[in-house]
């Protein structure tokens, strides 16, 4: 497994109906082998027109042939990671739980309920070497911030912030009585992958934002159909062009913040500390997994 310098600080993950940033040049494709796997696609490296790199991974792959449950998450980020990326911008499909989330609307989360079913790794840490990130604000501010500034990219739609994600197991939608719970639970959207990409991201120590682009009403609302894939996948037309718009706005501010490490808060260095294995009770082969990701840590 060789790591292969790209340079490459910004990565977007792109969710159902998201698969390619057909607007910007593409430089090369990649498909990075980590300790656990290849990612979901190639990783598409394009530049951005100030001549800045990013990096663009379809979570479902193209074509979407992976389930929120099946995505290689852990390949993901620790692929990511490898190209030298700090920062992730990952939108994501999500139902609305309130009323003022219409269709079409945007929303930067800043806290997330768990509510996959423990199918999917979790964690890079485990076998032989325990550590524990601090997962208290799953979402990053400075990001958030930066993506609120340019909310004007969205036109016709509002860009809401600072709201409640949670994320189902699925891949059947939730049932009328979880959509009220969830409701009653302070949630304001939902969908089905935000766990475990937000906190492989923090294991990583790479700054992470969700893009939730709203496309139904989940099934609370007892005047209305409840969700179907038709209804997401025509709301996507418009929430697609809206995320291409926004991320032109977006991406030449994030590279530069990244580049000028202006981001707060800062992560680099955070998991230095967050183990608690002994040195001489480490399990080797999970010492070298985690060379990978944050060489010189457990070492
Ligand atoms: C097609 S609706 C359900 C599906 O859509 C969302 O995917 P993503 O987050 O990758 O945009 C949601 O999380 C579900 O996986
Ligand atoms: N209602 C919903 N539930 C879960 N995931 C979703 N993605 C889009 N809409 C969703």
């Amino acid at each position: 497994m060789v790591k292969e310098a790209h340079d490459v600080k910004v990565a977007v993950i792109g969710g159902s109906g998201l698969y390619h940033l057909e607007h910007l040049e593409v430089i090369e494709e990649v498909n990075p082998e980590t300790p656990w796997g290849f990612p979901s696609d190639k990783i598409i490296i394009s530049r951005l027109p100030s001549g800045d790199k990013i990096a663009f991974l379809a979570r479902h792959g193209r074509g979407h042939y992976l389930s929120p449950t099946e995505v290689p998450v852990q390949a993901n980020i620790a692929a990511l990671k490898s190209l030298g990326v700090e920062a992730i911008l990952a939108f994501s499909a999500v139902g609305s739980l309130r009323e003022e989330i219409p269709p079409c609307d945007f929303v930067l989360p800043d806290q997330l309920i768990d509510r996959t079913k423990g199918l999917r790794p979790s964690t890079y840490f485990g076998n032989g070497l325990v550590a524990h990130a601090g997962f208290a604000d799953p979402f990053h501010k400075g990001i958030a911030d930066l993506v609120y500034k340019h909310r004007d990219a969205m036109k016709d739609y509002t860009l809401h912030r600072d709201k409640t994600a949670v994320c189902m197991e699925g891949p059947a939608f939730s049932t009328r009585a979880e959509s009220h719970m969830y409701r009653s639970w302070g949630a304001d959207i939902i969908n089905m992958s935000a766990l475990p990409e937000s906190k492989l991201a923090r294991e990583a120590e790479i700054a992470y934002q969700m893009v939730c682009m709203s496309t139904d009403y989940d099934c609370w609302r007892v005047e209305e159909e409840a969700v179907t894939v038709e209804t997401v996948m025509q709301n996507m037309k418009t929430n697609s062009l809206n995320a291409k718009a926004l991320l032109e706005a977006v991406l030449p501010d994030l590279v530069q913040a990244v580049d000028e490490d202006t981001l707060e808060p800062k992560l680099k260095g955070s998991m230095k500390f967050a183990g608690m294995t002994a040195k001489e009770k480490r399990n080797p082969e999970t010492v070298a997994k985690l060379e990978f990701l944050l060489p010189g840590y457990f070492a």
